[in-house]
């Protein structure tokens, strides 16, 4: 009878004789710690992205119709468009959508406690900041990202239109990555509707007298925002996109 031959499988390898390894895959994984500093290297980092993109596409692929909701993270319950911000997070559940946010105070948090109360899906996807307190105790599915790109990627492809709401350089952010992305062929069939005339009037007058007058952007990219001071209005717009969606 043949001597018995050593023999070992690294994964789907057989090594046998003196090809075989010291230690085995599992041994090398956690019997010892290694150096750490690749951990703040960008290799790492685009891993991590990605994971976040799984985690993204995880939570929010079987979500069904919805909209994002943008507008100030400094804007409480005692100012005027809190209430708007709850009354449209209602309306749009009220009309089969889900609402996202971005998970924060103000708007954000009003229009989470108006979907969340009308027995709705109140998404957040929350963002790691300094500051950061975490998701509003509105938020029913809650995604937190570390990376503002990945988080913001979430909003365009899981939502059919943005509401947007009075805000600051966060909301003016996430309005104009919409219109961009609407201007260059991006996105289609995408409302984005502003809603508060007083507030939003003002920009959309200066890209009219100085943006379209100067020839950096043409009426086109005016015409794609709507803007309004009634909430049932842009309910029935985003409504009414849905249809000719699926028509
Ligand atoms: C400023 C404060 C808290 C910030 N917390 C936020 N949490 C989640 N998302 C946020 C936060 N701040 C900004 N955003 C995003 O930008 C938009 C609002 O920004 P704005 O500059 O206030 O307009 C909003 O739609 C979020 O997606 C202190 O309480």
């Amino acid at each position: 009878m043949a001597d018995l031959v050593r023999a070992r499988f690294k994964g789907p390898i057989i090594q046998r004789r003196n090809q075989i390894d010291d230690s085995t895959t599992d041994q090398r994984l956690l019997d010892s710690r290694g150096p750490s500093d690749w951990v703040h290297t960008d290799p790492w980092r685009v891993l991590r992205m990605q994971a976040e993109l799984v985690e993204g596409f995880g939570a929010l692929a079987e979500l069904g119709p919805a909209i994002s909701v943008f507008g100030s993270a400094r804007l409480g319950p005692e100012h005027p468009s809190y209430a708007v911000a709850e009354t449209l997070g209602r309306r749009l559940v009220e009309e089969g959508f889900a609402v996202i946010t971005g998970g924060g105070p103000g708007a954000m948090e009003a229009a989470n406690k108006g979907a969340s109360e009308a027995g709705g899906v109140s998404v957040g996807l929350g963002i790691e900041l300094p500051w950061e307190s975490g998701l509003n105790d509105w938020v029913d599915v809650g995604v937190h990202f570390r990376y503002f790109f990945a988080r913001k990627t979430m909003f365009v492809k899981y939502s059919q239109g943005f509401a947007v709401l009075p805000g600051g350089l966060g909301t003016l952010d996430e309005m104009f990555e919409a219109a961009t992305l609407a201007q260059t062929g991006k996105i289609t069939s995408f409302p984005i509707v502003l809603i508060g005339t007083s507030y939003w009037q003002g920009l959309v007058d200066w890209m009219r007298d100085t943006q379209l007058a100067e020839g950096t952007i043409r009426q086109d990219d005016i015409d794609r925002l709507v803007l309004t001071d009634d909430v049932e209005e842009a309910v029935a717009l985003m409504v009414r996109s849905r249809e000719d969606e699926s028509s």
